[in-house]
C-alpha cells in the first residue's frame, strides 16, 4: 500500500510520515526531498533559480515516477502537491493508494509556521505575522477544496505526533 499525506505547509506531513514509517515498517520518502535530489538543490533554490512553474512541473512528474516504482511505501507530499496539474486525480486513481488529510487549524499552522518560514518559499517573503496570517487564511481556505478530496481527513487538533501516528494506524486498520 502506498500510504500519502497531503496537507497544508507545517501541518506535520513530514514528521508524521517518518514516524509513521518507522512504526509500520515502510520505507519513507517526502516529495520535496525526492524533487531536491532530483534536481540536486533545495527547494528555495529551485523556486528562486527557475521559478515556481518550473518547481510544479517537477513536483507532477517526481510524484508520478514514485507512484510507478514505490509499491510499499509512506510518502509525504509538499503543501501545495494535489492543488496542482493532475496531481489529485493521479492519486485518485492509483488503487493502492490511499490519500491521507493532515487536518490543521489556522492558529496552529501560524504558531508553526511563523517559526520556520525561511525554507517555506510560498511564504518566506511575508515580513509580519499579520502578513502571514492574511496570507495562510486565504490560502488555506483556497487549497482546503483540494485538501477534502482525500480519502481520509484527520484533525491534528490537540495531538502530538505519536497521537497522529496512532490515529492513522487506527483509521488504516
Ligand atoms: N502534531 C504535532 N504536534 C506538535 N508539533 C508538530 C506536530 N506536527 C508537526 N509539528 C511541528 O510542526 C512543524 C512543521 O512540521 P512539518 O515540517 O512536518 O510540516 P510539513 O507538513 O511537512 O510542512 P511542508 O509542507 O512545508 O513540508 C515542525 O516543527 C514539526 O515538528
Ligand atoms: O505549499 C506549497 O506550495 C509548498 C510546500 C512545500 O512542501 C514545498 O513543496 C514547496 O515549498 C511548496
Ligand atoms: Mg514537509
Amino acid at each position: 500500500m502506498k500510504i500519502i499525506l497531503s496537507g497544508y505547509m507545517g501541518s506535520g506531513k513530514t514528521v508524521v510520515g517518518k514516524s509513521l514509517a518507522e512504526k509500520i515498517g515502510v520505507k519513507y520518502m517526502d516529495l520535496d526531498e525526492e524533487i531536491s535530489k532530483w534536481e540536486g538543490k533545495n527547494i528555495p533554490d529551485i523556486f528562486k533559480e527557475s521559478g515556481e512553474i518550473y518547481f510544479r512541473r517537477k513536483e507532477g512528474e517526481v510524484l508520478q515516477e514514485i507512484l510507478k516504482n514505490d509499491n510499499s511505501v509512506v510518502l509525504s507530499l509538499g503543501g501545495g502537491t494535489p492543488c496542482y496539474g493532475k496531481n489529485l486525480q493521479l492519486i485518485k486513481d492509483d488503487e493502492d493508494s490511499v490519500l491521507i488529510y493532515l487536518k490543521t487549524d489556522l492558529q496552529e499552522l501560524l504558531r508553526r509556521l511563523s517559526e520556520e518560514k525561511d525554507q517555506r518559499p510560498v511564504i518566506s517573503h511575508l515580513g509580519s505575522f499579520e502578513a502571514l496570517e492574511d496570507f495562510v487564511r486565504k490560502h488555506l481556505y483556497e487549497r482546503s477544496f483540494y485538501y477534502n478530496q482525500s480519502e481520509i481527513i484527520l484533525s491534528t487538533e490537540g495531538k502530538s505526533v505519536e497521537e497522529v501516528v496512532n490515529a492513522i494506524s487506527e483509521k488504516l486498520k
